[in-house]
């Protein structure tokens, strides 16, 4: 059987790196390096591209980022791609109470990966969301925001469930799952061109 494809991961969130060893472990040699980009401020998209570009440089060679971030609809939106200073400010009780004289609980949990084949690629984006609701932290505070998140269609939230459920469920596994269908479009392309040569 030929090796596993390598692709290198720059993340500074080792929950997110776990994850993603178990998504995408069985279909690459998922390699990482832990550095906190820094990150502008904008859409999720443009968030997610700018923080590739700089892992491209950093690493010279190809490299995936990604960018997660939690809309509420009561609030258009927000806090999305900046959920990571709120939860560190007022943490999840306080992300709770921000929608206290809300009826609209609702939520979107969106991951959006952006992969470039090097520094000066213009990096290309797969996107991921799941909607459902904000409800009263349940479960072990293992991974961000994963406590307040209850899926639409689930009882239990991203904390409650089992990680297995999880991974097969979330706003990251369909982003993955979309990088993954293109990169092995790619090899696939390679490979028969390498066949005709
Ligand atoms: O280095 P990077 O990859 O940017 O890692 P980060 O932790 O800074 O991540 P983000 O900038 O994407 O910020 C997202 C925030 O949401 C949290 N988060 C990301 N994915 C999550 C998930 O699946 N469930 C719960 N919380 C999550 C994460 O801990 C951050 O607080
Ligand atoms: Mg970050």
């Amino acid at each position: 059987m030929a090796d596993k494809q390598k692709l290198l991961f720059v993340t500074g969130n080792k929950n997110k790196l776990a994850e993603m060893q178990a998504l995408l472990g069985d279909h690459f040699q998922l390699d990482s390096i832990s550095i906190d980009l820094p990150e502008l401020q904008g859409s999720s998209n443009e968030i997610a591209r700018e923080k590739c570009k700089k892992a491209a440089e950093f690493a010279k060679g190809p490299v995936y980022v990604e960018d997660t971030g939690l809309g509420f609809g009561a609030l258009n939106g927000l806090p999305g791609p900046y959920i990571k200073w709120f939860l560190e400010s007022i943490g999840l009780e306080g992300l709770v109470k921000m929608l206290e004289g809300y009826t609209d609980k609702s939520a979107v949990a969106y991951c959006t990966i952006a992969y470039t084949t090097g520094p000066g690629s213009e990096p290309i984006l797969f996107e991921g969301s799941v909607k459902g609701s904000i409800v009263n932290p349940m479960g072990p505070r293992t991974f961000g925001w994963d406590p307040i998140f209850k899926p639409d269609r689930h009882n239990d939230t991203y904390a409650t469930m089992d990680p297995a459920v999880k991974n097969a469920i979330s706003h990251r596994s369909v982003a993955v799952l979309k990088l993954r269908q293109y990169l092995e479009k790619e090899l696939e392309l390679r490979r028969s061109l390498a066949v005709m040569e």
